[in-house]
């Protein structure tokens, strides 16, 4: 699938830098995803969710999550309140811990910022999430990334937060997120320090560094995987301390385009065309205009 971007999801994707206007206790905003060059794939912390090795990768401006994140205050158990739909569905927060970690996690950085060191009734508040993806989500497009990114994206807008505890927010609802929460050429440093602070995703190069790059995202399926990349790299994790074995993503028709981009590039006599899969069969090319 290729196209351009319309205008309107132009300034969409411009607004991720912007500041969305709030209006009162509600934002949109329009976060592309971003595909890997160097894999992140296995975690040294699961529950900071660190990971192993440092990664790399651009970002891809015209498949995003378009995310409103709408806050209330309430007096009672704020994590029952809160609510995400996906495309319309809602899904199961009970069966889904992450989002419950970023939305706590949230709270907590509320509650230690007010005046009245928490006694304030804001501080229990709820999220309301309701995200749009214009590709198919959990099919080894980055979905998570984009899915999370926003969502922090939106709670920095609402709660003012650092760039810093943003990143944190993205990381721990997704890693490869944080590198949705900066442009262009991403680089997520994997840190040393046990409690993370060191882990964070910073722009290498603008998106403008090398216009003429163009990435045709190729679908083949866009059914959710069996396996997802928590599960996958967890598992490659157990089953391998050099992770050489790794789960099976790839179909024959993956395999078909590798053989083709590698025929092409053959009979061009230089390397005019590259790919790269994430955890599932789709693929991204990457050539120059
Ligand atoms: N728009 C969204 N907003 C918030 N969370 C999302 C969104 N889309 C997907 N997710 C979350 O991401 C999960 C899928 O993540 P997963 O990492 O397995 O797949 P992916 O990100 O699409 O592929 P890959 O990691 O291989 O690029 C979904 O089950 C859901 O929990
Ligand atoms: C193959 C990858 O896309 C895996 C991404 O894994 P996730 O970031 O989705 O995993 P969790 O941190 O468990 O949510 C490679 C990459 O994006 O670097």
């Amino acid at each position: 699938m290729f196209r351009r971007m319309t205008n309107e999801e132009e300034n969409g994707v411009r607004s991720k830098l912007a500041k969305i206007e709030p209006q009162n206790t509600t934002v949109e905003v329009t976060v592309p995803i971003n595909i890997a060059l160097i894999k992140y794939w296995g975690k040294r912390d699961e529950n900071l969710v660190l990971p192993l090795n440092d990664s790399l990768s651009f970002t891809i401006d015209s498949l995003f999550a378009r995310t409103t994140v709408s806050i209330e205050s309430i007096k009672d158990d704020a994590q029952r309140g809160d609510e995400v739909t996906i495309n319309g569905k809602t899904v199961d927060l009970r069966k889904n811990s992450r989002f419950g970690k970023v939305f706590d996690e949230a709270r907590k950085l509320l509650y230690n910022s007010s005046d009245n060191n928490g006694s304030n009734a804001n501080s229990n508040i709820v999220f309301k999430v309701d995200s749009r993806t214009n590709f198919p989500v959990a099919a080894g497009l980055a979905s998570s990334a984009a899915g999370f990114a926003a969502i922090a994206f939106a709670i920095k807008q609402l709660l003012s937060l650092s760039d810093d505890d943003a990143c944190r927010l993205a990381r721990i609802g997704s890693g490869s997120a944080c590198r949705s929460m900066c442009g262009g050429l991403a680089h997520w440093r994997a840190g040393v320090l046990v409690n993370g602070v060191d882990s964070i995703s910073v722009s290498r190069f603008p998106s403008s560094h090398w216009p003429s790059l163009r990435c045709i995202i190729v679908i083949f399926n866009e059914r959710e995987k069996d396996t997802g990349s928590t599960v996958g790299m967890q598992r490659t994790v157990q089953t391998s301390s050099l992770l050489k074995r790794r789960i099976q993503y790839l179909t024959e028709a993956s395999w078909a385009l590798i053989r083709a981009i590698h025929n092409f590039n053959d009979k061009q006599n230089e390397v005019r065309a590259a790919y790269s899969f994430d955890a599932g069969p789709n693929a991204c090319v990457f050539m120059e205009r």
